[in-house]
């Protein structure tokens, strides 16, 4: 695999990306880099007259960017450290596992890798950014209306180390310009372009990459630097900085005890460290299992001198104290921290230790440690939620992923609390109410269940329901489909197709609970049943969203082939299941899986898409694609072939 080697270079680093933007994210990650996400606090308003050409402005703040990150995190090492046992080693407080795809925590690894962007319009001599509000857009959009312009964007990579607990930094820098020529566009074009929203966060007031590709009549250069991250000339930076030869007595171009020696990379073959090898991130654990970080051996220091002494296991020591950041997480969700600060913020400790009725100097050190975990914004003002929490950790919202880390709080919690016991017992690793069956759930049980599934499914609905055109489908089954919030976006997406959620009696009963439309679609209809006893209700289109990744071989081939028994010729299987960890990192570095809500302990390694085409081949379906939603899933479907 000749792609991997370059992005492979910071496979065993710390990789953060100093960026808000979720198209960098997507870029950089569907490039398969490993990275966390921490948005850059650092105020655009360099002054513009000072810089000789528009690409140095954007350079700069690109810099400026991810300097900020990467002293914010060498100094929020500090709250973590009276948390720590004396004596105990300086390790991270959170396992690579169990990082929740936008939380992003910090540990207290410093990182080795911080990445800073950022894009710029520039038109006759002035440079533009994103717009303040729609009459900004309109001036924008005008300006651009007709003609040629350049699209810079600033790059930082900035390698970090800590020296005597100091922070040390060395930066690469370059930019990419891109020319793009907008057609003229009519004053109805332009106000309902402006009124679709889509200008508000974008360079320039327009995002090539969607609605805005249609005022576009051409682009030179890099696309994707349009779109704000120029990837091309990032992995040839990557290459330059790491396979660069080194003259006799010229300095090694990163300085840091945790990056390889350039020899060392240029060694490397593709099987053995350029990307295609699963091997861990530094000191990260995959799902699955801890996979310490290799001992390193000669390494170069600073001086280019060369150490011998083995290396820290990092990742064993994470493993072993990732706990404290998941209950410091669902503690604060738990306690509303979020719903507090949501639209309110900054709240000093006091007045939020009001609102939760807790002490005082309690709050304070819960909300320090959300701050260095990257959840809240700490300033001189007070405390208040990021963007990432009061989206997902809030308890209202679209997005909210509340129920899910009550879910993970109560019953996950005090199963795996009693570990122990079940592996002496040779019990399933599951929270008790499930182990009890379904038929013994209590009302609570069932209820604090189907939240947590609300909320996931709720964020993932959209990009399994478009993940394939299923317009030629009239009628749809989701088995299994709880309360429905996939139903109701299918519906959605598909005007003539009609959808029937099957679940558990006890969850079917429940389910009314969760419609939040005022008008609930008269396409989607609650059918009770036992997936594994009844018959199944008839539809041309079978949906199983993140369900059967954990189930074993038989009991899932058994299933499936009752499925394809009862499909007539042409009907569809669809399959959204959890991508196996390794794939998933390869997607997507900052969208980390959050533990599967059904999954009985974290047992069973999910199956790859190919395993699942063959499985799906075996059982009579042709032309059996496979398609990613969202970083999280993969989509699979296939169409039952005549007998
Ligand atoms: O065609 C497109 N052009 C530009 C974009 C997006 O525009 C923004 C540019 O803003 P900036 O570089 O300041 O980055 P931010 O979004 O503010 O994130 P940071 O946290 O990195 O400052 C960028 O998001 C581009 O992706 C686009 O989407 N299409």
């Amino acid at each position: 695999m000749l792609l991997r080697p370059v992005i492979g270079k910071l496979q065993h680093k710390r990789v953060v990306l100093a960026s808000s933007s979720p198209r960098r994210r997507e870029i950089l990650s569907n490039a398969g880099l490993r990275f966390e996400v921490v948005p850059s606090r650092f105020k655009e308003k360099l002054h513009k007259g000072s810089f000789a050409a528009p690409h140095a402005y954007a350079v700069e703040t690109a810099k400026q960017k991810a300097l900020e990150v990467a002293d914010r995190m060498h100094q929020a090492r500090a709250p973590f450290l009276g948390l720590l046992p004396a004596g105990c080693p300086q390790v991270s407080l959170t396992p690579v596992v169990n990082r929740c795809p936008s939380q992003q925590a910090k540990d207290l690894r410093a990182p080795d890798v911080v990445i800073g962007a950022d894009t710029i319009v520039a038109v006759g001599g002035l440079i533009l950014e994103k717009p303040v509000d729609k009459q900004d857009a309109y001036r924008m959009l005008s300006r651009l209306s007709g003609k040629e312009h350049s699209v810079f964007t600033g790059v930082a990579i900035v390698h970090c180390c800590t020296r005597d607990g100091q922070l040390d930094t060395e930066v690469s820098e370059f930019y990419e310009e891109t020319t793009v020529k907008f057609s003229e566009l009519s004053e109805e074009l332009l106000w309902e372009y402006i009124d679709s929203g889509e200008p508000m966060d974008k360079a320039g007031g327009y995002g090539i990459q969607a609605l805005g590709g249609m005022l576009v009549e051409y682009v030179r250069g890099d696309f994707l630097n349009v779109v704000g991250f120029p990837l091309n000339r990032f992995c040839k930076e990557l290459a330059r900085l790491y396979h660069a030869p080194r003259a006799p007595g010229t300095p090694r171009p990163v300085q840091h005890d945790s990056i390889p020696a350039v020899d060392t990379f240029e060694d490397l073959s593709d099987g053995e460290g350029g990307g295609s090898d699963p091997a861990p991130a530094s000191g990260g654990l995959q799902a699955g299992g801890a996979r310490p970080q290799a001992p390193r051996t000669q390494e170069a220091d600073l001086n280019g001198v060369t150490d011998s002494q083995p290396g820290l296991p990092a990742g064993l020591l994470e493993l072993m104290d990732g706990f404290k950041a998941s209950k410091v997480l669902l503690t604060a969700c738990k306690l509303q921290v979020f719903d507090v600060l949501k639209d309110r913020g900054p709240l000093s400790a006091m007045d939020v230790a009001r609102e939760i009725d807790a002490s005082v100097g309690g709050t304070a050190r819960l909300l320090d440690v959300c701050a260095a975990l990257g959840l809240l914004d700490k300033s001189d003002r007070g405390y208040s939620n990021t963007e990432t929490a009061s989206l997902h950790l809030a308890s209202d919202g679209e997005q909210s992923l509340h129920g899910l880390a009550a879910y993970h709080d109560g019953p996950v919690w005090g199963a795996f609390t009693h570990l122990g016991r079940a592996v002496r017992e040779g019990a399933a690793w599951t929270p008790e109410p499930l182990l009890q069956g379904p038929h013994k759930w209590s009302t609570e049980a069932t209820l604090q269940f189907m939240r947590a599934s609300h909320g996931l499914s709720k964020l993932t609905a959209q990009h399994v329901a478009t993940a394939f055109d299923l317009s030629p489908f009239t009628s749809a089954c989701h088995l299994g489909g709880c309360t429905g919030a996939l139903a109701h976006k299918l519906v959605q997406e598909y005007p003539r197709l009609q959808v029937t959620v099957f679940d558990l009696p006890e969850v079917i009963k429940l389910a009314g609970d969760f419609q939040t439309d005022a008008q609930p679609s008269e396409r989607v209809h609650f059918v009770p049943g036992d997936l594994s006893s009844d018959s199944l209700p008839p539809a041309d289109l079978y949906i199983f969203c993140s369900l059967l990744h954990d189930w074993p071989d038989d009991r899932l081939h058994g299933l499936l082939s009752r499925i394809s028994g009862s499909c007539k010729p042409g009907a569809g299987l669809l399959l959204a299941e959890l991508a196996p960890a390794e794939e998933e990192e390869e997607a997507s570095g900052a969208a980390r899986r959050p533990p599967g809500l059904r999954t009985r302990g974290v047992g069973r390694r999910p199956r790859s898409p190919g395993q699942y085409r063959r499985l799906l081949q075996r059982l009579g379906f042709q032309d059996v694609q496979a398609a990613r939603a969202g970083g999280l899933l993969h989509v699979v479907l296939g169409t039952r072939a005549p007998p």
